[in-house]
């Protein structure tokens, strides 16, 4: 006789024996959690966070790989991602600066990264997450810097080449952008449509074929033109879920961005170095000689000792108008010795190289 299909009284009393289990684990791992914060301090009494980017980025790499199903890795690791954020949130919550207001894609990665039991604050401009970290009021900070359809955030760069601070972590993160307007408002009053000038741009051609007559605005960030548009009956705004959330909007169209795939890469900054993680990416600056050849020199022992690099960008110098710098990004981490290699060929054949540091591969 076929086995009989169990009842939903019997699913349910299964489901509540499994959730039992894991409320149990869970309270199990968090004082693991505690107790390696004990070992941390005792190591090192003066210790200011315990929180490890390599070690969380593991964590995160062996639910990807152990994962059978039927729930995707993802979603599996981001469940994990909150349980790490909580357990680290027991000792003492993280602090993290990042480009504002509440709602905006800076907002949404640094919780992706940190998750929800961090205490996110939101500043103003770049240069002040930057002041921020630098202060050490903060404990790390999170700034985008590459958006997939319209290229880098030069800032960010710029304010790399005034300071010190380090690259200890990535965030990718998908971006959709929605048309919001305020409780009530309908497609034809709209007379204007704010955003940041990036969203605009990502959403040129949808704008075009929807709205070819109406005005676009730049503002400062995406959050802000949703909260304008909440006491603004005529006008509309391009931004995320989380603002529209945020300020009670009405999303009228969802994923109006003209590529599908358009993602933005946010940095992680802080003040340490972060060991190697076993799937590490490394960051540069380096300042060329004024010669021919110059970008050839410095490209060329990568390529000698088969490094990929997954990035490369070009600024002018700050300090002499005539020279450019390069930002360089490539697979390995500084600690590996055929990357330390191509560091002291690089070094020796440029005027200036920093290291803006080794960090993990996102994950998620
Ligand atoms: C528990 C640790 O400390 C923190 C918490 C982690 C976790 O919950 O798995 C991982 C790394 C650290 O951010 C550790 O270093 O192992």
């Amino acid at each position: 006789m076929s086995e009989q299909r169990p009842t939903l009284a019997e699913l349910r009393q299964r489901i509540d024996k499994i959730d039992q289990d894991i409320h149990q684990l869970i309270n199990q791992r968090a004082v693991c959690a505690q107790q390696v914060a004990e070992v941390k301090k005792a190591e090192d009494p003066t210790i200011k966070s315990f929180y490890r980017p390599e070690r969380e980025a593991q964590v995160l790499q062996m639910v990807m790989q152990r994962n059978q199903g039927p729930l995707a890795g993802e979603t599996v690791a981001r469940l994990f991602r909150e349980i790490m954020s909580a357990c680290l949130a027991l000792e003492s919550p993280l602090n993290i600066a990042f480009l504002g207001p509440n709602g905006t894609f800076t907002h949404a990665a640094a919780l992706k990264h940190f998750g929800h039991a961090a205490l996110t604050q939101p500043l103003a401009t770049i240069d002040e997450v930057f002041r921020e970290v630098e202060a050490g009021s903060v404990n790390y900070g999170v700034v985008p810097v590459e958006n997939s359809s319209e290229g880098v955030v030069n800032h960010t760069l710029d304010c790399f080449m005034a300071s010190s601070l380090k690259i200890i972590g990535e965030v990718e993160l998908r971006i959709h952008q929605n048309l919001l307007v305020a409780k009530g408002t309908q497609i034809k009053h709209i007379s204007r449509i704010y955003s940041h000038q990036q969203s605009l741009a990502q959403c040129r051609k949808w704008l075009d074929a929807h709205f070819p007559k109406v005005e676009r605005v730049a503002v400062s960030s995406n959050a802000e033109a949703a909260r304008m548009v909440k006491s603004e009956w005529h006008s509309a705004a391009i931004a995320g879920e989380t603002a529209a959330e945020l300020y009670d909007l009405t999303i009228l169209h969802a994923n109006i961005e003209d590529n599908p795939n358009n993602t933005t890469r946010f940095l992680i900054i802080g003040t340490e170095e972060v060991p190697a993680s076993g799937d590490d990416k490394t960051s540069l600056i380096v300042a060329a000689h004024n010669e021919a050849g110059a970008l050839y020199h410095i490209l060329e022992p990568f390529y000698r000792h088969n490094i990929s690099l997954t990035r490369i960008e070009t600024r002018p110098a700050q300090n002499d108008i005539w020279s450019y710098v390069f930002f360089i990004d490539f697979e390995g981490h500084q600690q590996q010795p055929h990357v330390k290699v191509v560091l002291d060929e690089i070094k020796a054949r440029v005027r200036e190289m920093r290291i803006l540091g080794s960090y993990p591969k996102a994950v998620l």
